[in-house]
């Protein structure tokens, strides 16, 4: 539809810049949306003057960034795994903004749904006036669509408000088994809703139920079934096989009505699948509003959501048999810190050294107890040789030590070996990755210690947001080749510049490690070493000596 410069302004913010879906256009579903207003003026063959014209009128500015926009249509679930909740969290996690509107409130938790209240259907036709006539939503997903009534009221919001993608999880039974929709909306599901709808989205059981009662036991009769439902209406069909039984893997079938694709996916072992189906469908939706292509939107919201599942597997929240999951990914970040790093952490550091321990025939493992049982308060892993796949499995079990001793393990220079084995964070020096890119790469709770030898260094390292620096050599090392000292004075100097607390570092030993921390100031908390705890047979032993020894240098200091 052409504009024309004799239409009023409303009519252009609220109809031309909208692209009008037609149904069952024989073109794919576009691979990238353009995002601004003046892009899709373009498009649509508006000239730039009259865009600029109205927008000026309207006081806007032609240039701004528009987010991309799901609305969810659902139900709230109070304990907020599934629902208008897990839509919520799953578009914050694909960075997509998320307005909602709420078509019952359940009493919820992980054993099941205590109690439905529906909210009145000209409340839900409210609601949804008020988003899609100012918010510009590029894609709406559906979900707990619980009476005739509200459905008939979303089909003819969006007629009037035409979006660009509709994605439709025909919810009806919670993943507990409590009915949540009406039976009897089932036949305004097939007749309108599938209409609408780009994608459908039902598990087994809400494809049986859609297609009246079909059987579905294997893959073949889930590729019968998404057929079936595609004649119903939808651009395309997945139908989520999660609860097929006797498969090894987690297969879903996706029809676009001329291509199947099995979508494969590993079987996570969890209890904490609530709120995986409406996860999955505001995930597709939100990468539909970025740009992807069904498929692709498809596969990206498959992937994330087997990442929460994998990384929430273990997670305890709730006494039912379905759990909710994390999908930020971050509540298994067990930092033994808890993200409140003091710096008393570094008291005494203990930084580790395959060349020694392989001389004493010692599995880092074993290392790494025996430093803690000598009294080590903190662990680096320092391993300048190790292949990356045997690092992160070694610091996988060093962290399953560390851990219930509440001892934080650090990884030296290697970002990616801390993320991959979830590490407590990592010890960076001048020529390693910057400790603000190392910031941004394990976000704000991990443990970032950087090498410094001047104030400037230091002053960096506080800028960077680091938590800690290492302070050396205080003294010549041969752990280290071609380092350079500081001394007990270039060491004073950095502890009294520096707004970060401070580990010295560097031939220290027992006997001089009252020297080192008799020097005063506050900030200064631990000495680091190596060959002073792993360069001889008795890690135990030589931990414990050097922990006496610093327990009476803070002593003598009080
Ligand atoms: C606690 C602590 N302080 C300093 C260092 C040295 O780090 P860096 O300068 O990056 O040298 P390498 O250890 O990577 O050789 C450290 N590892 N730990
Ligand atoms: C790893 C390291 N960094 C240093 C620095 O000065 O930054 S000195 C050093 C080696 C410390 O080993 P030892 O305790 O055996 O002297
Ligand atoms: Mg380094």
């Amino acid at each position: 539809m052409a504009c024309s410069g004799l239409l009023s302004n409303s009519f252009i913010a609220n109809k031309c810049f909208r692209p009008r879906r037609h149904h069952k256009l024989a073109v794919p579903y576009p691979r990238s949306f353009s995002s601004s207003r003046v892009h899709l003026a373009q498009n649509l063959g508006i000239s730039m003057s009259m865009e600029e014209n109205g927008a000026a009128k309207q006081g806007l500015d032609v240039s701004r960034k528009k987010l991309p926009h799901v609305l969810t249509v659902a139900g709230s679930d109070s304990g907020a795994g599934a629902g208008i909740q897990a839509d919520l969290k799953a578009c914050a996690a694909r960075g997509v903004y998320c307005s909602t509107v709420i078509t019952a409130v359940t009493a919820q938790n992980t054993v099941g749904v205590q109690g439905v209240n529906i909210v009145p259907d000209e409340f839900v036709a409210q609601q949804l006036k008020s988003v899609l006539s100012d918010m510009e939503v590029d894609v709406v997903k559906t979900g707990m669509l619980p009476s005739i009534e509200i459905v008939r009221v979303l089909q003819q919001s969006l007629k009037e408000f035409p979006v660009r993608a509709v994605v439709v999880d025909p919810v009806m039974v919670s993943t507990s088994g409590d009915v949540l929709a009406d039976p009897s909306i089932l036949a305004r599901f097939r007749e309108e809703l599938l209409m609408m709808a780009d994608i459908v989205t039902p598990n087994l059981k809400e494809t049986s139920t859609l297609l009246g009662g079909m059987r579905l036991e294997t893959v073949d009769d889930m590729r019968r079934a998404a057929k079936l439902l595609h004649s119903m209406g939808p651009r395309s069909v997945l139908v989520k096989g999660g609860d097929l039984p006797e498969s090894f893997d987690a297969v879903d079938v996706f029809f676009d009505g001329e291509e199947y694709h099995e979508l494969h996916s590993p079987r996570v072992k969890t209890r904490n699948t609530h709120g995986t189906g409406c996860t999955l469908a505001s995930c597709i939706a939100a990468e539909l509003a970025k740009g992807s292509s069904m498929l692709s939107a498809v596969k990206l919201a498959k992937r994330y959501v087997e990442t929460a599942l994998e990384y929430s597997k273990d997670i305890i929240l709730g006494n039912g048999a379905q759990g909710p999951f994390d999908h930020f990914l971050r509540l298994k970040h067990n930092t033994s810190t808890g993200g409140t790093f003091s710096g008393n952490e570094l008291f005494l550091y203990a930084v580790t050294d395959s060349g020694m321990n392989e001389k004493w025939e010692r599995p880092m493992e074993v290392a790494v107890k025996e430093a803690i049982e000598g009294g080590a308060t903190i662990i680096q892993l320092r391993e300048k040789d190790a292949e990356t796949r045997k690092f992160i499995e070694t610091a996988k079990a060093c962290l399953k030590i560390c851990h219930p001793y509440k001892v934080p393990l650090l990884i030296n220079d290697r970002i990616d070996v801390a993320l991959a084995s979830d590490a407590d964070g990592v010890h960076v020096g001048q020529s390693d990755m910057p400790a603000r890119v190392a910031r941004i790469l394990l976000g704000p709770d991990k443990v970032i210690g950087v090498s410094c030898k001047t104030v400037e260094q230091a002053h960096q390292a506080w800028l960077d947001g680091a938590d800690y620096i290492g302070c050396g050599g205080v003294y010549p090392t041969s752990t280290k080749a071609n380092n350079s000292t500081v001394g007990l004075d270039g060491l004073k100097t950095v502890c009294l510049a520096s707004k970060l607390p401070v580990v010295a570092i560097g031939g220290i030993n027992a006997s001089n490690a009252i020297t080192v921390l008799g020097i005063g100031p506050p900030n200064l908390k631990g000495v680091a070493v190596v060959s002073t705890v792993f360069a001889r047979s008795s890690v135990v032993g030589e931990t414990r000596k050097l922990h006496s020894m610093l327990t009476e240098a803070v002593l003598k200091a009080n």
